[in-house]
């Protein structure tokens, strides 16, 4: 089979999910494994990723910022992210660097739209003006039960000597996170081309192997040593 001449371009790649699920775990042990393949990457995430970008998280995630609700929220997502895509993540993949997010525009949809309630119209809009064009080109949704995720976290943080404080969206009832699980299932089977869905509930060295299995069967290129 003939190659596309773009079959070698960076890749953009976007892990999503509920939260606990290992999202930045296992960012970081793809760009390690991207990297050991001779791939030059680049790992970010959302909200933030940008100086702007993160002011906007800690002003959406920390303080007084309940009051804002779902659609302004939404509004503020979507300008930290047009900032992390034209400083950040078009200037990496136009210089031949993939990118990992942690969190990219399915959590908008997720949270704010299907969860939150924010119109389709809305949302769909502050995409394409945040995005401008730069889909991602493979998204790994991380899935597992709410529950087990959330004594994952609570675990963790009891053996490291921490209080679990949690962001505000990380205080919500359970009920939330299992329509929020539901949420990102339903943005997969609606995206089959750009999104996978892994099973969370394995141990680290186990998901990993299955995230690289599917990013190279993906991106066979990377196997095929073509990558400078
Ligand atoms: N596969 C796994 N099995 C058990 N614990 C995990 C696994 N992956 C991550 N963890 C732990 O669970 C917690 C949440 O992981 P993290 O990668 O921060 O998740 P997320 O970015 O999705 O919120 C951390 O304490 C991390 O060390
Ligand atoms: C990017 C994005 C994040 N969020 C939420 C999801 C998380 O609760 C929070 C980001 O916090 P973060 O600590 O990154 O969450 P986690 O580690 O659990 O993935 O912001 C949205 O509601 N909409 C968005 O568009």
């Amino acid at each position: 089979m003939l190659e596309s001449p773009k079959a070698n371009r960076a890749r953009f790649i976007t892990f999503e999910g509920g939260e606990g699920v290992g999202k930045s775990t296992q960012v970081k042990r793809l760009l390690q494994n991207l990297q050991q393949h001779s791939v030059q990457a680049v790992r970010t995430r959302e909200p933030g990723g940008t100086p702007k970008a993160e002011a906007i998280r800690s002003f959406i995630l920390q303080g007084r910022s309940e009051s804002w609700g779902a659609g302004a929220e939404a509004v503020l997502f979507a300008a930290a992210r047009l900032d992390h895509v034209n400083q950040l993540i078009a200037p990496n993949l136009a210089n031949g660097v993939w990118v990992l997010s942690d969190r990219f525009h399915d959590s908008t949809r997720a949270y704010q739209g299907l969860t939150g309630g924010v119109d389709d119209k809305l949302i769909a809009a502050l995409e394409s003006l945040a995005l401008d064009g730069h889909a991602p080109d493979l998204t790994i949704v991380l899935d597992m039960d709410p529950e087990a995720a959330f004594k994952r976290v609570a675990e963790r943080a009891v053996e490291d000597g921490l209080a679990l404080t949690g962001d505000r969206f990380e205080k919500e009832e359970l009920d939330w996170h299992i329509r929020l699980r539901d949420g990102f299932l339903a943005i997969a089977r609606a995206n089959p081309d750009r999104c996978i869905v892994i099973s969370a509930a394995q141990n680290e060295e186990a998901l990993e192997a299955a995230i690289w299995e599917a990013v190279s069967q993906r991106f066979p290129e990377l196997l095929a040593g073509s990558q400078a």
